[in-house]
């Protein structure tokens, strides 16, 4: 893409799609800048992927056609207010926090701007992100497809309504790190019963990677392929029936219920 691409936050999130976009080569690092307060983390990046740096998020408003605000959400007012003279004209501005909503920056610009909301997660790192996009009124087709590929370029993306985001950050947002404590409490019985932890978390890991990928290859529904696994009398059956002995279902119901409503909390 011959587009100018910033980001204002070099954290954990706009770190993981910058790797994602750079590993995929849509825009050449020379098109890319990123801002942040922490000038170390600035150079890291710069050393890994010859991107542009600045500590003044200033330089990525003039420099940048496509904007992603990459920061904590309750930082967006701050960081706005400080670009908000500066951007370009037709600058898209991609927001990724939780909580908030598109007509809360289209307030804090003063102004028309076209805004997409986008949640990401950091697996956009390895090239197997989830975001959902929701563009707002001014932003054309063809800019929402530019959007688009760059989401897709390191990963899936879908466009929903806004009101799907909290349920979104719950489901995808956020459930990276669901994932990682079902991987790491697998590793720990492993090494419970001998194996080494290394070759735990490798087959862990592996395992819920190959369960993901049979999920999105074969189309099949997830109760079907966990019968595929359960042999009568067997092993499987006896880990299933304690799983839902001790509400390992719920557990994941209540908890995504829980980090919808905090989103929804946020929005307010
Ligand atoms: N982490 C995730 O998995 C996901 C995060 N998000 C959203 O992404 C956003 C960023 O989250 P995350 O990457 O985890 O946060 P991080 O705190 O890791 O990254 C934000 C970065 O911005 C820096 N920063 C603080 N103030 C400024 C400033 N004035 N100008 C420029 N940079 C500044 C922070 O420094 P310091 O640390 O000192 O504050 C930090 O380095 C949030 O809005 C979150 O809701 C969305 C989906 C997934
Ligand atoms: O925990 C958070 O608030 C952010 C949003 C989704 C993932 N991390």
């Amino acid at each position: 893409m011959s587009k100018k691409l910033g980001f204002i936050g070099n954290g954990n999130m706009g770190r993981a799609m910058m790797g994602g976009i750079i590993n995929a080569d849509v825009f050449a690092p020379e098109n890319i800048i990123v801002s942040d307060i922490h000038e170390e983390g600035l150079k890291a990046v710069k050393e890994e992927y010859g991107v542009n740096i600045s500590l003044n998020n200033k330089d990525v408003a003039k420099f940048s056609d496509i904007i992603i605000l990459s920061v904590k959400p309750n930082l967006y007012p701050l960081i706005i207010s400080g670009i908000k003279d500066d951007v370009k004209e037709d600058v898209i501005i991609v927001t990724i926090a939780a909580g908030r909503k598109i007509e809360d920056t289209e307030k804090e610009f003063r102004r028309k701007i076209k805004v997409v909301r986008v949640m990401p997660n950091t697996p956009a790192l390895v090239g197997e992100g989830m975001s959902a996009i929701c563009p707002s009124e001014a932003v054309t087709r063809e800019e929402l497809k530019e959007i688009i590929d760059i989401f897709e370029s390191f990963g899936k993306a879908e466009v929903v309504a806004e009101n799907l985001m909290d349920a979104v950050t719950s489901v995808s947002g956020s459930s990276p790190a669901y994932v990682y404590i079902f991987i790491e409490a697998m590793a720990d019985a492993a090494v419970l019963d001998g194996i080494p932890r290394d070759k735990a978390y490798t087959m862990a890991a592996q395992a819920v990677l190959g369960s993901a990928k049979m999920v999105l290859e074969t189309g099949m529904h997830p109760g079907a392929l966990k019968d595929m696994v359960s042999s009568p009398g067997g092993t499987t059956i006896e880990a299933v029936a304690t799983l839902e002995e001790k509400g390992f279902r719920n557990a994941v119901i209540s908890a995504m219920r829980a980090c919808t409503k905090k989103s929804k909390e946020m929005s307010k």
